[in-house]
């Protein structure tokens, strides 16, 4: 039985993450992990939510609320909102536990020992309106580069170079405004990524599976301009893990806490601490630890494009860089972006659909369907009312759902509700039975490469399969002629619903559950196909299932569409 370690990157908890961010990183994560566990290997999976940074304080001072109690609350609506998308987290943990508080501090203390953290003493900018010094983001001014009026601290997005807040022409806090700033002189933590370049390229380089997208980013932050450079980890801020070196206190640092990027993918590792102290587990390290059993673990991680540097770069710095044991990751899956009906998805702006508004309309299937099978992979993709529909009425309801509900009622009506007898044992020739094994193995070749897209073609041929035997078939004409044939061809279709099941399982949880639950039978991943479509003997008994996907109508997308047209507040 393979081992394998599932993370996907963890939503930031200032509010709930629209379609994009599902797709861009937990869904995926999570048709991984439900396959792998279909395949009857073991998994953990996990992800958190990122508390940490001035986002969440301030949306916690808009919200009125201290920001633990925010975050607190934030975490659980994530939490119950990822339940209803089905998101089979082994744990969904926190940034701001103590297990990653104590961790993070951890890993300072030993990068440090290692010399691969130095002391910067800088000038920020510190805003007198505002009381505090702001990050980076929270300035902005002109682009000394191309004159755009509103480009970053950090970053200009309009030319998209990296900036320094001491760059921009006439900086302004975004917070309150003010113009009253003023540069003064502060300490920081750098992590000395810089001294990590050849070994982070060569392990880049070994990565000859990986997807183009990731490996690309990695290249351009190791090569561009002068190289990987180091990076702050350390922030003039209240909320976070407070600056220490491991138990220690670290003088001059006093005040200081980490910077979320540094926190944020430790607690990849603290969530299976989280795990064990919730009393879901006992043994952590065996997942994460090489020295306590991990060597066979097979790590992968989810998430969209501009979380690759911090995944590729700086975390595997932190791991390589502490000189312990731990697991480094073998495969990251990256994403482009979901845009909505012509722009891009926003949280800061509202725009878009938000995962709590998409439950409220359909369930989670519909969505997931839909998502999985236009997932960002090879290049941007865009989410729009008509191809949702489209799609949803082809594949889920005309396709998948129709074959279910024709040769279930069918055979409820000539048969009764059990697999009937006669007939010959498989009608049905050895070219078809090819064909399909062949669509099986190659649908788990997609899954196993993480071709997301690639999969779910396979399985829509897979389901497609059933319908045009049933077309061809035609059991309500062969009934007429050759009841016993009949019998025979229907026996075939049934047996095809338990496959369907459990090869759609990762894609649509739900439906596979009632279909199980309808044919009576357990979950079982599929050998030989001719084995598979005659798992169920004649005389097995079932029931009828529910519809399993009615269509969208034209007025609901259209109702949709105008509901969904405008900005959520
Ligand atoms: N439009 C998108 N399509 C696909 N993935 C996305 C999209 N926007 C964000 N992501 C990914 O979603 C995951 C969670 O994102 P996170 O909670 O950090 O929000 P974010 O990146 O700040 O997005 P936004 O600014 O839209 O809220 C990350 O892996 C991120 O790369
Ligand atoms: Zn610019």
């Amino acid at each position: 039985m393979a081992r394998h370690l599932i993370t996907s990157a963890i939503p930031y908890i200032n509010g709930i993450k629209h379609l994009g961010n599902l797709v861009g990183s937990q869904l995926p994560a999570d048709l991984f992990a439900r396959y792998q566990r279909g395949r009857g290997n073991e998994v953990m999976f996990l992800c958190a939510t990122d508390e940490h940074g001035t986002p969440a304080e301030l949306a916690a001072a808009k919200a009125g609320k201290p920001v633990a109690e925010y975050c607190a609350e934030m975490h659980d609506v994530q939490a119950k909102i990822a339940e209803g998308f089905r998101l089979s987290f082994d744990h969904f943990g926190r940034s701001s536990s103590e297990q990653n508080k104590k961790l993070t501090q951890h890993f300072a203390g030993v990068l440090a020992d290692n010399d691969l953290i130095r002391e910067v003493s800088e000038t920020q900018m510190y805003s007198h309106a505002d009381g505090r010094f702001l990050p980076d983001r929270y300035i902005e001014g002109t682009c000394p580069n191309c004159g755009f009026d509103s480009a970053r601290g950090d970053q200009c997005d309009n030319c998209t170079k990296q900036l320094d807040p001491v760059d921009l022409i006439n900086p302004h806090s975004t917070i309150s405004g003010s113009t009253d700033l003023e540069m003064r002189e502060t300490k920081h933590l750098y992590l000395r990524q810089s001294q990590m370049k050849d070994q982070l390229d060569a392990w880049i380089d070994s990565k000859t599976d990986w997807p183009v997208l990731t490996t690309s980013i990695a290249k351009k932050w190791l090569h561009d301009g002068d190289g990987l450079q180091d990076r702050g980890i350390t922030r003039d801020l209240d909320w976070g893990v407070p600056v220490k070196k491991g138990d220690e206190d670290w003088p001059g640092m006093e005040g200081k806490v980490f910077y979320v990027w540094f926190d944020a993918p430790i607690e990849y590792i603290a969530a299976s601490q989280e795990w064990v102290d919730a009393g879901k587990g006992d043994d952590w390290e065996r997942w994460w630890r090489t020295d306590k059993g991990a060597d066979d673990v097979t790590y992968t991680q989810f998430m969209g494009k501009d979380n690759v540097p911090f995944h590729t770069l700086s975390f595997p710095c932190t791991i390589l860089g502490s000189n312990e044991p731990w697991k480094l990751v073998d495969y990251i899956k990256s994403f482009n972006y979901l845009n909505y009906d012509g722009g891009q998805f926003s949280t800061s702006r509202g725009r878009g659909v938000f995962m709590d508004q998409a439950l409220e309309i359909l369930p989670a299937d519909y969505w997931r369907w839909w998502l999985l099978s236009h997932a960002p992979e090879s290049s941007d993709s865009e989410f729009t009312w008509e191809n949702f529909q489209q799609s949803v009425n082809k594949d889920l309801a005309d396709v998948l759902g129709n074959f279910v509900s024709r040769v279930t009622k069918f055979c409820r009506s000539k048969f009764g509700e059990e697999v009937p007898t006669g007939g010959p044992d498989l009608a049905v020739d050895a070219d078809w039975v090819a064909q399909l094994e062949q669509n099986i193995r190659q649908y788990e070749e997609f899954m196993e490469a993480k071709e997301v897209r690639k999969a779910a073609g396979a399985l829509r041929a897979i389901w497609v399969m059933g319908n045009e035997y049933l077309q061809e078939a035609a059991p309500w004409s062969t009934f007429k002629e050759d009841p016993e044939l009949a019998a025979s061809q229907v026996r075939l279709a049934l047996n095809l619903i338990p496959l369907y099941a459990v090869l759609s399982e990762p894609f649509i949880p739900d439906a596979a559950a009632t279909l199980l639950e309808a044919m009576k039978v357990d979950a079982e991943w599929p050998g030989a196909a001719a084995d598979a479509v005659t798992r169920l003997p004649a005389g097995h008994a079932f029931a009828v299932p529910d519809n399993l996907f009615g269509k969208i109508s034209d007025d609901q997308r259209e109702e949709w569409q105008s509901k969904f047209a405008g900005t959520r507040d």
